[in-house]
This record gives structure tokens, sequence and C-alpha cells, in this order.
């Protein structure tokens, strides 16, 4: 159950909706997790309605904190993003602070994994939101790497191109000054080949909105990375 380990991750938006048959195929996909996310009108009944009707399924299922109201109990992980593009403090530092100064005595820190997000599509609600930065050049992004593991020492440094398939040159670079950090890349995965070549050069790949568009292309991300495994 260590997300250490994981190479494909599927993120269910719990606002979108998704029928019994497609989120049974998704969970027998061979993932190796799901990632319940979103960036905007998440809420406590939407998360725990997805999370309740996961429970069947023998996979972790994480919840990505994007509001403190939309915390439910009883997921393997809780992943928290940093928003290290962003010069808004709130969203580096400030909402975490608020959560913690009000459960940080109920808080089984074990569970909390914070994630060093650096978004990079600018046209993306997340990059909305945040008011990232995401005019960057290569060095820019590679100092966010750094910072997130030599000096904030995050366990993940999460590059997202969320909607758009990203530059998969920058991720190469990234890893290349990565070591204990692990790099998750999500965007504009939609295929197959896609999942490879992104695979290729991150830890970890996430998988979204394809699912919604079209589950058959969403199933082949994971059987292509299946297939690297055997
Ligand atoms: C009941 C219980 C267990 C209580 C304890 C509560 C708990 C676990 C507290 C945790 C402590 C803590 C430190 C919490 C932090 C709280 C918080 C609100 C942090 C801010 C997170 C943040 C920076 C959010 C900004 C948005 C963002 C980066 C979201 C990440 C997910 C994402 C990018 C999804 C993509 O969104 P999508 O909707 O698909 O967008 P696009 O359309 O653009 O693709
Ligand atoms: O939805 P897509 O574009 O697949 O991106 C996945 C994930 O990184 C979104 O937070
Ligand atoms: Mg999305």
């Amino acid at each position: 159950m260590d997300f250490k380990t994981w190479r494909h991750v599927f993120k269910l938006d719990p606002v979108k909706e998704i029928t019994d048959g497609h989120l049974e195929r998704i969970c027998r996909s061979g993932t190796d997790a799901i990632l319940i996310g979103g960036s905007d009108d998440v809420t406590l009944d939407n998360v725990v309605y997805l999370m309740e009707r996961l429970q069947r399924y023998a996979l972790p299922v994480v919840l990505e904190v994007s509001t403190i109201d939309s915390v439910a109990p009883g997921f393997d992980y809780y992943f928290i993003p940093t928003v290290l593009n962003s010069d808004d403090p709130l969203w580096i530092k400030g909402l975490h602070h608020r959560a913690i100064r009000e459960y940080g005595d109920i808080l089984d820190w074990d569970e909390l994994i914070p994630e060093g997000y650096c978004i990079l599509n600018g046209d993306c609600k997340a990059a909305k939101l945040t008011g990232a930065k995401t005019d960057l050049t290569t060095n820019d992004v590679l100092a966010y790497a750094r910072l997130a593991e030599h000096f904030f020492q995050l366990p993940i440094f999460y590059m997202e191109y969320s909607g758009i398939y990203g530059s998969i040159d920058l991720v190469r670079k990234v890893k290349e000054v990565l070591s204990e950090t692990r790099l998750f890349y999500g965007g504009g995965i939609d295929s197959a080949d896609k999942a490879l070549a992104a695979l290729d050069v991150a830890d970890t790949i996430v998988v979204g909105n394809i699912i919604y568009e079209n589950i058959e292309k969403a199933i082949e991300t994971v059987e292509a990375v299946a297939e690297t495994a055997d």
C-alpha cells in the first residue's frame, strides 16, 4: 500500500458522474490506486458518496484535499497539495495552517502526504484558483523540484498539466534532479502511448479526464503500464 511503489493512478473527480459499470472497470483495471480530487465544487457529500462506492474494491483510496470542509475520515492516505509556484501564501501554507490549528491534536500524521505541486497549464482551474505562475523556464521548474526535495523534503513533486499533455522533455529533466522525492506527472494522458512516454520519465502517472471522455482509452493507459511490468 506504499504510495512510493505506485506507477499508475486514476484520479476521480467527485463532481463528475460515473456509472457503476465504469467505476468497476476502473477499479478492476490493475491501477495501483484511486485518487479522489478536484479543484472546484468538491463537497463532503460528493466525496463520501464516491468513497462509499469505492469501498467494495480492494485497492488504496486517497483523498487529495482541496478544501478542509470536504475531508471525510476513512481514507488510506490524505494527499495535501502545496502549490510551490503560487505567490499567494494561502495556497502554499495558509489553508494548511488553518487546518492544523483546528485538527492538529487528532491528526494521524502518517496518513498525511504533502505534495509539492508545480502547475504548468495556465488555463486549468487549479492554476486560476491558486494564481499559479505558469510562464516558467526550465530552470524555474528545476528550482521548484530542488526546493521540494532539498528544502521542504516533500515526498512528492507533482508536475500538473491538468487537461493538456505536457513537455515530456521537461519531466525528464526534473526527474534527473530528484532522488528521494517521487515525481508524479498528470495531464492529458489519453492513450497507451502517452501513458508509456510519461511513465518513462516520471515515477507515477495520474490519469483523470479521459475516464469521463472515453473509458476504453482510459483502461488502455493502465493496460500499457501493466505490460511493461511483465
Ligand atoms: C475528519 C478528519 C480526518 C479531519 C482532519 C482534516 C485533515 C485530514 C486535515 C489535513 C491537514 C491539512 C494540512 C489540510 C490542508 C487543507 C487544504 C485545504 C489545503 C489546500 C490545498 C490546495 C493548495 C488546493 C488548491 C487546488 C489544488 C492544487 C487541488 C489539487 C487537485 C487538482 C489540481 C485537481 C484537478 O482539478 P480539476 O477539477 O480536474 O481541474 P481542471 O479542470 O483544471 O482539470
Ligand atoms: O485530467 P488529466 O488531464 O488527465 O490530469 C490528471 C491530473 O493531473 C489532474 O489533476
Ligand atoms: Mg481535471
